[in-house]
């Protein structure tokens, strides 16, 4: 068994329902145990700034899957729930990125480990660090302490209450 971590984003139709059944998705997939989810943040696009806020979060999970299989398996959760892929970083119902797996980097056209711009995202970051074990040095944390939260645009908006979304009062 590897500890995964994946990263979740959603900025078109009903975010938080999106994001709670993408969670629902990968809590009912019998191949993933998920661990950890993380608190739901409120982020400013990045990439393409033309496009509506989004939602992220971050979740640990542990699998006996390989990685491709693994992200095959986050792929076909985006395909069923109807992410249409046109503009690069443009706007998704659901996104799920494969952020790290195990401690093995890897680079293949289907799938590069750690993926090769989270350390640049504070809107991966962020929530990626509620989710990663506190008996471990977080590799990303200089990174993260050099972001302003408030000038990447990042709030905190809901908890994960173990079922669904709880909106922060
Ligand atoms: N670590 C990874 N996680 C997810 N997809 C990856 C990864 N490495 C490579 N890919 C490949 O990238 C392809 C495009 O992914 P996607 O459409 O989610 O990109 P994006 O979210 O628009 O941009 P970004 O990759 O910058 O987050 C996937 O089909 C997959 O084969
Ligand atoms: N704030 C924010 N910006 C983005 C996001 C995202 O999830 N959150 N995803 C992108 C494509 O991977 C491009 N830009």
């Amino acid at each position: 068994m590897q500890e995964a971590f994946v990263a979740l984003g959603a900025n078109l139709g009903d975010r938080e329902s999106s994001l709670t059944e993408a969670i629902r998705r990968l809590q009912a997939d019998p191949y993933l145990e998920v661990r950890r989810v993380s608190a739901v943040y409120e982020t400013a696009p990045v990439g393409f700034t033309d496009q509506p806020s989004f939602l992220n979060m971050a979740v640990s999970l542990v699998t006996e899957l390989d990685s491709i299989l693994l992200l095959r398996r986050l792929l076909a959760i985006e395909q069923e729930m109807g992410r249409v892929r046109d503009i690069r970083w443009g706007p998704r119902i659901i996104d799920l990125d494969l952020l790290v797996h195990g401690d093995v980097p890897m680079e293949t056209s289907e799938l590069t480990l750690p993926h090769p711009r989270m350390g640049q995202r504070a809107f991966v970051l962020v929530p990626l660090r509620d989710v990663w074990p506190e008996e471990a040095p977080f590799p990303w944390e200089a990174e993260l302490s050099a972001f302003s939260l408030a000038e990447e645009g990042i709030k905190r908006f809901a908890e994960w209450n173990g079922e669904g979304l709880r909106k922060e009062l």
